[in-house]
């Protein structure tokens, strides 16, 4: 309808009859036409209600298919599997459920399960089974989050605060340009809490103090959010791959899986506590070369999960050599570079190997090594803190990746704290130094004796094998399963050890990860359990108990 036609008044009227004509045969043709749509639609719609307004009209013309649909979603996100919340989790979340109905008398199931609650030992999240938070970087969190008022500058702050948590929170509400934590940051992270991620690495790899750049550090949600950035920059397209080891961390392959690149698996050895093996990392990129893969990356993980083992100082440097000669970016994933519980083991980081080894200052290598506040002895997985450092990427690479923190603005700025309060803790003769210290060593020796509970509780068990658990928060054992259960699960269409571990839940409440989830060898099967539960002891006993009476059932 042109504009004129709207208008009232002389223009209008001078055309009346013309137009009255026109709309009359209009009327008519626009009435035939609604009435077959309409007919069209209640014959395609039989069934459904049909409203009596005019409004009908026009919502039966609308297309009941959905564009998005299990069909159109994308098929990368359809097949990327991700087993740390797959169907035993999933299966675990809904008995919880089902134990909180029954509990408030509102189940009508009429299950009965032999346990009251379910031990969440699937997933490195050690606050969710009871580890308390660290209380210093806890107090400046609060102090940041309070209005200055009602923290730092309140006259009763220091009854409440310690000193030196409500110094480092003045700081730090600086450093945040003043705004506090409720606004925007840099899309890297803020720069100071950048200067504390540069100085940590400095004092724990030996290096001068003031040569890490700023610039080459990136404060991400979670180290994962880092992984995904740096794995979306690096698959240009389908014809790229990066070597991961089996068995790994499914983020690799998920993503991987998203982002369409190849998954180029290298094995470690399970016979040497998951050791590396250099003709294997050879084997596996002739391998991916021969099909035409494009390997642009290796990632690596130690300590490991979920595997749990600590890499020798030479072991890493062999892997760091490896990528440097062969030109493949190194995704150094070192987010359980605190756990390491054996004593003469000691975390040592492929920034250190490269820098040792000559490589950083010959420009001769790429590393992205990751970090997180989510392991270690802080566990503090929900504040979402992570960062990535950056060591021999080009600038204008640098610059792309800058481009798309920003595109999302910038992480979480409590994560970001948290990365800064991890990194630069209280100094020695600060208040809470000695309890801060004692603290920390708390929750590693607790971790250090479960680790140790839990993987020797494992290997005793008949038919079980577990490499010691020397680092991260994981045992891997691995668990002969009957022919029967082989057979059962080929009928049920997943893996022995899902039917396994499906099993081992609904009987005894305990969730542990099938090995399947993270890859292993044809015909080995198994699960992931961590030690952070301070149930791990009857973990490992009913997991004993639970395995006689499950092969004399197949
Ligand atoms: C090996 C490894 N890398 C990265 C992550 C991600 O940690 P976040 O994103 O919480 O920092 C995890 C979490 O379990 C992990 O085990």
């Amino acid at each position: 309808m042109s504009h004129q036609n709207l208008g009232s008044g002389s223009h209008h009227h001078h055309q009346t009859s013309s137009s009255t004509r026109c709309w009359r045969n209009n009327t008519a043709l626009f009435g035939a036409i609604m009435l077959s749509i309409m007919r069209a639609a209640f014959a395609s719609n039989a069934g459904h209600h049909v409203l009596g307004d005019a409004s009908t009209n026009v919502l039966s013309s609308i297309p009941r298919r959905k564009r998005l649909t299990i069909d159109s979603i994308s098929e990368n996100l359809k097949t990327m599997e991700y087993a740390v919340r797959g169907k035993i989790a999933i299966e675990a979340d809904r008995i919880t459920q089902e134990l909180h109905n029954q509990r408030k008398g509102i189940s009508t199931s009429g299950v009965k399960f032999p346990f009251d609650h379910i031990v969440y030992t699937n997933i490195g999240n050690p606050h969710a089974v009871g580890q308390k938070a660290i209380t210093w970087p806890r107090q400046v969190m609060a102090l940041l989050q309070l209005p200055d008022a009602l923290g730092i500058d309140h006259p009763n702050a220091s009854q409440m605060f310690p000193e030196d948590a409500i110094e480092r929170a003045r700081s730090m509400k600086q450093a945040l340009e003043g705004y506090g934590i409720g606004a925007y940051t840099h899309s890297k992270g803020v720069r100071q809490f950048r200067m504390d991620v540069a100085r940590f690495i400095e004092r724990r790899d030996g290096a001068e103090p003031g040569s890490i750049d700023i610039e080459n550090i990136f404060l991400t949600a979670g180290a994962s959010e880092a992984i995904v950035m740096l794995m979306t920059a690096l698959i240009k397209d389908s014809s790229c791959g990066i070597m991961t080891p089996i068995p790994q961390y499914p983020l690799y392959s998920a993503t991987l899986d998203l982002l369409g690149g190849h998954k180029v698996g290298y094995y470690l050895n399970e016979e040497s506590n998951w050791g590396l093996n250099m003709e294997e990392l050879e084997r596996s990129l002739a391998d991916a070369e021969a099909k035409g893969i494009n390997v642009v990356g290796l990632v690596l993980i130690n300590p490991g999960n979920p595997t749990g083992q600590v890499l020798s100082s030479d072991e890493v440097k062999d892997v760091v050599m490896f990528c440097a000669r062969h030109n493949i970016v190194l995704l150094s994933d070192e987010v359980y570079q605190e756990n390491v519980y054996r004593e003469g083991d000691a975390f040592f980081s492929c920034r250190r190997a490269a820098d040792e080894m000559g490589l950083i200052k010959e420009d001769a290598i790429q590393l992205c090594s990751f970090h997180s506040v989510s392991k270690g002895v802080h566990g503090e997985c929900g504040q979402r803190g992570g960062y990535v450092e950056l060591v021999g990427i080009d600038e204008d690479v640098n610059e792309i990746l800058y481009k798309l923190a920003a595109s999302k603005l910038c992480s979480n700025a409590p994560g970001q704290a948290m990365v800064s309060l991890m990194c630069n803790g209280p100094n020695p003769g600060d208040v809470s130094y000695e309890s801060h210290v004692a603290e920390k060593r708390a929750v590693f020796e607790g971790l250090k004796e479960r680790a140790m509970v839990m993987s020797k509780g494992l290997d005793s068990i008949p038919g079980f094998s577990c490499q010691p658990a020397t680092g991260a928060m994981y045992c891997f054992p691995s668990v002969q399963l009957p022919h029967g259960v082989v057979e059962a699960s080929k009928e049920l269409g997943f893996s022995p050890d899902t039917l396994y571990a499906l099993d081992l839940l609904q009987s005894t409440g305990i969730c542990v990860v099938p090995a399947s989830g993270f890859g292993q060898k044809a015909g080995r099967y198994g699960f992931r359990t961590t030690f952070l539960s301070p149930e791990s002891r009857t973990v490992v006993e009913k997991i004993r108990d639970h395995y006689e009476q499950f092969c004399s059932k197949y």
